[in-house]
């Protein structure tokens, strides 16, 4: 079976620096694949660049069957990958309901457009009850639920989320773990990068540990939740 989403030997550098050394990995149709590691690693970088933000110095990154090393960012949107950003990024003076269909710009179908918003409140009830509130006034892990419904609206093939439990409550991080397993019930496809690899672990189909730009060790979310070095370096075990 062809993956959705091949990475092979990808190179990105900022100027000289070289943050991404040569990575290769799979995402396969319905799986839940994470990119955990330590700060600086080169995660972020990897989905900007799979984003069309950051152009590769080397490799070849192939989506759904067709290459997008070189492809800007609303094109590589309109192919059906979707990023909800590190930091969210969501438009704090405009209402909830105009932040989700700010996602949709791609799109004329306006009753599916519709529809979607219905679900993105189904998804996430404190969106709908507050839809016409600035965006701004909402709690951190609700602009975080509001990147992730926003990211759904292009109605993505694949969804790749960038630390989305960043600063949030331990209650709020379950919540937004919660809902990325009922994605992934649903059929979402998601490419997650977290800090919390305990959390990324569990609900991962696969998993790859980075280091300084490199993928330093690969295998399903439980393997690597049981592995000694992993356990160590990165679940905080002595
Ligand atoms: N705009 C930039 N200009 C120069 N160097 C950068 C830039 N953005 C990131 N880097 C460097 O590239 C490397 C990888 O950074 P990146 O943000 O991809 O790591 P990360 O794994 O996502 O880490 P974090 O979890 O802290 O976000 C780091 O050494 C970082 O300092």
């Amino acid at each position: 079976m062809t993956a959705l989403l091949e990475v092979e030997n990808l190179r990105v550098s900022y100027g000289k620096i070289e943050a991404v050394k040569g990575i290769s990995f799979s995402v396969e149709a319905g799986q839940v694949v994470t990119l955990i590691g330590t700060n600086g690693a080169g995660k972020t970088t990897t989905l900007r660049t799979l984003s069309g933000l950051l152009k590769p110095t080397g490799g070849k990154i192939v989506f759904n069957g067709k290459p997008l090393t070189r492809v800007p960012p609303h094109k590589v949107v309109a192919l059906g990958l979707a990023h909800s950003p590190e930091g969210r990024h969501i438009f704090p003076r405009l209402t909830i309901e105009q932040n989700l269909q700010l996602g949709a710009y791609l799109r004329k179908d306006s009753g599916g457009i519709g529809k979607d918003i219905d679900r993105a409140y189904e998804l996430f009830p404190i969106l709908g009850e507050r839809r016409k509130q600035a965006a701004g006034t909402l709690s951190g892990g609700e602009q975080q639920m509001l990147a992730m419904g926003r990211a759904l609206m292009c109605q993505p093939k694949l969804l790749m989320l960038d630390e989305p439990s960043m600063g949030l409550s331990p209650i709020m991080m379950q919540k937004i773990m919660a809902t990325i397993v009922e994605l992934k019930a649903q059929g979402t496809t998601i490419l997650l990068v977290e800090q919390n690899a305990q959390a990324a672990l569990s609900l991962a189909d696969q998993a790859h540990v980075m280091e300084v730009g490199a993928i330093k060790l690969s295998g399903t979310g439980q393997d690597l939740l049981h592995d000694e070095g992993v356990r160590k370096t990165y679940l905080g075990e002595d």
